[in-house]
């Protein structure tokens, strides 16, 4: 007798859900705006963000051009300093003092990178750790380390955060996953690893690199993977765990030599859609919660200045 006989099946291709880091930033802004409002209506202070740009790179000319336009949607002042190119290390600290002394200013962010000629770490370290919008200040950072702050009581790294806020927005918890940061820059990878394997969030957390040799791997086992490199395409959606969850944060402007037409590339295949739960697209993931966690330093700051929230 014959037996059953089974139906050839073709399996859709599983297609992620996103992490919308539009909608999330959105919300959160909605957030902010009601706390300004109580800052300026209780405590009679508006918060103010300052930014700091040095010279004419077109992308940090529109990162900062962003954060202007965040700060004039949810109540928050802003100012810039736009200086130029050629300018010295003496006349960027003078600057820099210039903010930490203007109390107009609740909190202001040094764009980065800085031209080569500049210390950019001397430069972060002079910034008042209590005006540190990006939480980049070495205070900061190493509260970080030392597990004795949290955004209550310092500011948190924006991205890093925004990859947390993120996540937790979308009910996605860590406990027990593995996650793989691909990157070790200190505005993301360095700190996103100490951020994720904090309490509560309890992730186990393995921190790779241009240097690490054993990526595919390491892919294999991650739950969840964070590609922060700046590498296009550096994570293939036939190395990813299936069903893991994948951020992608890399940015790379790519113009065309014939065109003259700039794309942006992620790290991360496009086709890893098909294979992970969910991803954050890019762009409209990472980049806007980043922006989102700015505006929250620079409310912050302000709270802390009122006595809402408590100091370090
Ligand atoms: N002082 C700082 N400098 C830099 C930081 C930072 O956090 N602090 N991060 C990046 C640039 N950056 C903010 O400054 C930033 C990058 C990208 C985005 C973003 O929203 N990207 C969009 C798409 C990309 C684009 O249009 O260019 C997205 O992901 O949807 C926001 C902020 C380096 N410097």
């Amino acid at each position: 007798m014959e037996g059953p006989v089974e139906e050839e099946t073709t399996q859709a291709p599983q297609t992620a859900r996103k992490l919308d880091g539009i909608q999330a930033a959105k919300d959160i802004k909605e957030e902010l705006a009601q706390r300004i409002q109580v800052l300026k209506d209780e405590h009679g202070i508006t918060p103010g963000l300052a930014t700091v740009l040095v010279g004419d790179d077109p992308a940090s000319h529109s990162y900062v051009g962003g954060k202007h336009k965040d700060c004039a949607q949810v109540g928050i002042n802003s100012i810039r300093r736009d200086l130029p190119e050629d300018i010295t290390q003496e006349e960027l600290e003078k600057a820099i003092d210039e903010l930490n002394e203007d109390p107009a200013v609740t909190g202001y962010i040094v764009q980065l990178p800085l031209p080569k000629h500049l210390d950019t770490n001397a430069i972060l370290e002079r910034i008042a750790p209590e005006k540190d919008a990006d939480g980049l200040h070495p205070v900061n950072l190493g509260r970080l380390v030392l597990n004795v702050s949290d955004a209550m009581t310092s500011p948190l790294p924006c991205t890093p955060h925004g990859i947390v806020q993120l996540l937790v927005r979308n009910g996605i918890a860590l406990t027990g996953k593995n996650v793989l940061v691909i990157g070790r820059g200190v505005t993301v990878g360095r700190p996103l690893g100490l951020l994720l394997t904090r309490r509560p969030i309890n992730a186990t957390v393995t921190l790779a690199h241009t240097g690490t040799v054993n990526l595919p791997e390491l892919l294999a086992e991650a739950d969840v993977v964070v590609a922060a490199a700046g590498f296009p395409g550096m994570v293939k959606a036939a190395e990813l765990k299936p069903g893991a969850i994948v951020l992608d944060v890399g940015v790379t402007r790519i113009t065309d030599p014939e065109t003259g037409k700039t794309t942006l590339s992620g790290d991360v295949e496009k086709d890893a859609a098909a294979v992970a739960s969910w991803i954050s697209p890019n762009p409209g993931g990472v980049g806007p919660m980043t922006r989102a966690m700015l505006l929250a330093n620079v409310v912050e700051a302000a709270e802390r200045r009122v006595g809402i929230l408590p100091g370090a």
